[in-house]
């Protein structure tokens, strides 16, 4: 293509991106407009811009450089800063509009409303009927009040039948009484709520006349609206620094016979009259919406997260020479080596992929609301089937692909100048936060196994285990005909997640005909269910970026998503190395296809993947700014270590 339609082609950069730069052969924007949706491409570009206006919603310094205490005070000051800005920069109901322009001034580590947009919002609007929005939801959206969600406990997150926390109907007083009884019952972990929250949705099981009736969901105020103290019967706090997101203060509570109104109860879906009547909701699960909710938006944000570390590793590597193949020439860009290469590549058609099946999901979830909302539950447990996977899938491949392009950037990647470590740190917490990944791969399995069942009895499932019944097709990657295209591929990975859903149910079955009971026979077979939930949501992301560059208009752009659909086809189902020609395929739009996610040097915070290219002096800029080189001497230094050496010089003199 004409080098003056890639946009990020600029003056001054270092040339060695320029020529990379030139050889794009599609329009990097027309790309964007994939990746994002064409609205929300258009949208971040003029976010991007306007932030640049607003040069008190630019980091006072890198957020490396900062304490912690630091890092949660820029955090606030951006907040309140936004707070004035906001609704000229952004349509607050787009969740995603919003979520690219907190990426973009306060960065990934977390901020003190993540929470109350993430969760406490959600919540709000799927689980409290209408008198209770109006009280709480429209102050909510005017952050008159900032909320988090507090389920978590020190003792246990996973099993939520467990939770310790109680909330006892008192008919008398109309009230419930909250306790959290034991030291494991200490809610632990809800984002936001150490400091920054003074509303939390706590998670607690509820009794009436004695009776245990599950996890509901109780609006209580932890902190003073005027004066930010702590409330009576409440004992809150930080829990102390993380591996990553230490903008964000995740919080302890304790709720010490806590008496709240009756109204307190979320009573959407389920109900407890005045007199003790409980009324039970329509759908058992609809009390875990929230979780539902941030699943299904999870799969956007970790694409986004593999994007950051793949666009730093992919510049570096056109800007970083080392070496040589041939060795009458001069030292080769590090990106010319095919180790390198199959180092990358995947994992770049990976965040294309993961980023078409997020859209997937947010439509889905989207779906699922409005026919909520008409009263019909019946897509409930696909998406929560659809999400579990998909949460668990993504968020473990991505924190893959963000260490494999760490290990690209060689010594400067494991340097915080990279930004590689906070990216990772908080990659990988998706692995674990909203349902432990194995955990929710074990929630797929349970619903495969009703599709193999449902196949077994002679019956034909449809959307995305259609395929369970698809027995006796052509299968192995070695019956692909080189020109039957890309459906052939697809059948071939429908063969292989069905073979291994099959072989799991059937184990299953052996179990459980052997005597063992139902639970002990399902924990014997979990490590092959994960397997079968695994490949069977590694099939939906490639079905979905099949499908999705069917669509592609502009015949330039659909040839490199193509070039990136061969690749990832070949790659999920040999799962090692690529052909090399795929890599000399994409080899040529390698930065433009990371220019394509159009992340700007703010959003990055990462000196390796500056847009310009401009490495070295600016690393050098980067350790020149250290804290540490404020002083030639350490304060530390000479308390500790100084009289230490001291001390052993004079011993040895003795
Ligand atoms: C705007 C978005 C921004 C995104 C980014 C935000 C970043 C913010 C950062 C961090 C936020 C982190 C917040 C949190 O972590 S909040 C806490 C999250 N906690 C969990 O996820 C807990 C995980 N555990 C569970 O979800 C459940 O305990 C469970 C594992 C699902 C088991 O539940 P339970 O014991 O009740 O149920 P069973 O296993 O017996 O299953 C019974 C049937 O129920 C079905 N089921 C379960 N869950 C759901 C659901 N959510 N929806 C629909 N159906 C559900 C299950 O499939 C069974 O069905 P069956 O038909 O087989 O009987
Ligand atoms: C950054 C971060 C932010 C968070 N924010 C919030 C928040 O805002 N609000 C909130 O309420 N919580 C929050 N959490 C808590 C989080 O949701 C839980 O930690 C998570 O759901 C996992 O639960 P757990 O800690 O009990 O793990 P555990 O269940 O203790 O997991 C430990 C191990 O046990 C295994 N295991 C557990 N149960 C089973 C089983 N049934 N079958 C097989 N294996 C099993 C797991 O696979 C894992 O290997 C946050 C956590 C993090 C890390």
């Amino acid at each position: 293509m004409s080098a003056h339609l890639n946009a990020a082609l600029r003056e001054g950069d270092n040339p060695e991106l320029t020529e990379e730069r030139r050889k794009a052969t599609f329009d990097t924007r027309k790309l964007a407009d994939e990746f994002f949706g064409s609205h929300l491409a258009r949208r971040r570009r003029e976010i991007a811009k306007a932030i640049d206006a607003i040069p008190e919603l630019h980091d006072t310094k890198p957020l490396p450089f900062m304490t912690r205490e630091e890092k949660v005070e820029e955090a606030a000051r951006k907040v309140f800063t936004l707070s004035k800005h906001i609704t000229d920069i952004v349509d607050l109901s787009n969740n995603r509009e919003t979520q690219s322009l907190n990426e973009m001034v306060i960065g990934i580590e977390g901020m003190p409303i993540s929470l109350h947009f993430a969760m406490f919002i959600p919540a709000l609007q799927g689980q409290a009927d209408d008198e209770q929005k109006r009280e709480w939801l429209d102050r909510a959206i005017r952050m008159e009040i900032i909320g988090t969600y507090a389920q978590t406990e020190l003792g246990h997150g996973t099993n939520l039948r467990m939770l310790e926390t109680t909330a006892t109907y008192d008919k008398q007083n109309k009230e419930f009484i909250l306790n959290s009884p034991t030291l494991t019952s200490l809610k632990w972990w809800p984002g936001n709520m150490g400091k920054s929250c003074n509303y939390a949705i706590v998670v607690a099981n509820l009794i009436i006349d004695d009776k245990l009736l599950g996890p509901h969901s109780f609006m209580v105020q932890l902190r003073d609206e005027n004066s930010h103290e702590t409330m009576p019967n409440i004992q809150i706090g930080d829990i102390g620094p993380k591996m990553a997101y230490n903008s964000s203060d995740n919080g302890f509570l304790k709720l010490s016979n806590l008496r709240i109104p009756r109204r307190n109860m979320l009573m959407k879906h389920a109900k407890v009259q005045e007199d003790g009547t409980y009324k039970k909701p329509p759908h058992e699960k609809l009390a875990y919406s929230a979780m539902v909710h941030v699943r299904s938006h999870m799969i956007t944000q970790h694409a986004m997260l593999l994007a950051y570390a793949l666009s730093i590793s992919t510049r570096y590597s056109c800007i970083r020479r080392q070496g040589y193949i041939d060795p009458k020439k001069d030292e080769v860009k590090v990106i010319e080596y095919q180790t390198q290469q199959h180092r990358l590549f995947p994992h770049i058609a990976r965040a294309y992929a993961f980023a078409f099946a997020g859209t997937e999901s947010i439509r889905k979830f989207e779906i699922m609301k409005r026919s909520l909302e008409a009263g019909n539950i019946e897509l409930i447990a696909d998406l929560h089937a659809l999400t579990s996977g998909l949460k668990a899938v993504v968020t473990y491949l991505a924190g893959q692909g963000i260490e494999q392009a760490r290990q690209a950037c060689g010594g400067h990647g494991y340097s915080m100048a990279s930004y590689m470590g906070e990216i990772y740190g908080v990659g990988i917490a998706g692995c674990t936060y909203e349902g432990e990944n194995l955990v929710m791969m074990q929630q797929l399995g349970r619903y495969l196994i009703k599709a193999v069942k449902s196949v077994k009895e002679g019956k034909k499932p449809t959307g995305y285990v259609a395929y369970l019944a698809h027995a006796g097709q052509r299968h192995s990657l070695i019956d692909c005909r080189p020109n039957e295209g890309y459906a052939e591929h697809i059948r071939a990975f429908e063969h292989i997640a069905r073979r291994q859903t099959f072989r799991a149910a059937e184990r299953l079955q052996k179990y459980e005909n052997s005597g063992l009971s139902t639970e002990q026979a399902w924990n014997n077979c979990t490590v092959e269910l994960n397997r079968a939930s695994r490949l069977h949501t590694r099939l939906f992301i490639a079905c979905n970026f099949y499908e999705r560059v069917l669509d592609v208009e502009d015949m330039a752009v659909r040839e490199v998503l193509e070039d990136l659909l061969h690749l990832h086809l070949n790659y999920e189902l040999i799962d090692i190395a690529s052909y090399a020609l795929e890599a000399k395929k994409i080899r040529p739009n390698a930065v433009s296809l990371v220019d394509s996610w159009e992340i700007t040097d703010r959003e990055h915070r990462s000196v390796l993947g500056r847009r310009d290219g401009h490495v070295y002096e600016n690393l050098f800029k980067w350790a020149k700014s250290s804290d540490l080189n404020q002083n030639d001497v350490l304060p530390s230094h000479k308390k500790h270590l100084l009289p230490m050496m001291l001390n052993a010089r004079k011993q040895s003199k003795l």
